[in-house]
C-alpha cells in the first residue's frame, strides 16, 4: 500500500539541563533544538484548498510554532522535579510556595506549565521528566498529535517528532 509523508521543521533556542546527569549535562545550557514533525495520508486529499496534499506545510508550521516556539523559544526548559533551579526561580515571588503549587498542579493535570518565571521575567516551560531529548520528543509529539488531526479534518496523523539537541544528536518518539 503507498503512502505519503510530509515534514516539517522549527528551530528554537533554549536553556535546559538534566538534574541526574553524571556528568556536564547537569548544568544549565543551551541548545539550538531542530524538531521535526512527520505526518502521514495513506493518499492525498481530494477537495479543498488542501487537495493533493498529506497536509498543508502552513498549517503544521502554525502548530508547531504554537507549541513549540511560542512557550519555548529563548525559554528554560525544565523538569517540574528539578528542585535546585524551581526554588531559585521561586525566590522571585511574593508567594513562592503557592507559585511552585500552581505548576505541579499543571503539570499533573495536562503534562506541562508553561508561563514566566517570577525571578528572570523568561519564559519557563516544565515538563514531567528531565528535559531530554526524548521526552522532549515524546511530549511535543503528544501535544501535536491531536492539532494534526484537527486541522487536517481527520485526513493526516502524526507519524513522529524527531528533537535534534546538537548536530549530531537526536532522539525521535514514534508510537
Ligand atoms: N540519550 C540522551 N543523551 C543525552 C542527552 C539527551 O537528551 N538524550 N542530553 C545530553 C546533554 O543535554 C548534552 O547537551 C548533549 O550531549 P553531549 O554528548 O554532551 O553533546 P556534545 O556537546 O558532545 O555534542 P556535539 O554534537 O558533539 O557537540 C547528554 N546526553
Amino acid at each position: 500500500m503507498s503512502s505519503f509523508t510530509v515534514t516539517r521543521r522549527v528551530e528554537i533556542d533554549a536553556a535546559h539541563r538534566i538534574p541526574d546527569h553524571g556528568s556536564r549535562c547537569r548544568h544549565l545550557h543551551g541548545h539550538r533544538y531542530v524538531v521535526e514533525a512527520a505526518c502521514g495520508n495513506p493518499s492525498l486529499q481530494e477537495a479543498g484548498e488542501e487537495r493533493g496534499m498529506v497536509l498543508d506545510f502552513g498549517f503544521l508550521k502554525e502548530e508547531m510554532l504554537a507549541v513549540i516556539d511560542a512557550p519555548c523559544d529563548h525559554g528554560l526548559l525544565l523538569s517540574v522535579d528539578d528542585h535546585v533551579m524551581l526554588a531559585l526561580l521561586a525566590g522571585g515571588s511574593d508567594r513562592p510556595e503557592a507559585w511552585l503549587e500552581g505548576l505541579r498542579e499543571r503539570v499533573a493535570g495536562q503534562g506541562y506549565a508553561e508561563g514566566r518565571d517570577p525571578a528572570l521575567g523568561g519564559k519557563l516551560y516544565l515538563v514531567p521528566g528531565p528535559p531530554t531529548a526524548e521526552v522532549l520528543a515524546r511530549h511535543w509529539y503528544e501535544r501535536l498529535a491531536p492539532r494534526v488531526h484537527a486541522r487536517s479534518r481527520g485526513n493526516a496523523a502524526l507519524l513522529a517528532v524527531t528533537v535534534w539537541e546538537t548536530p549530531n544528536c537526536w532522539a525521535r518518539y514514534q508510537p
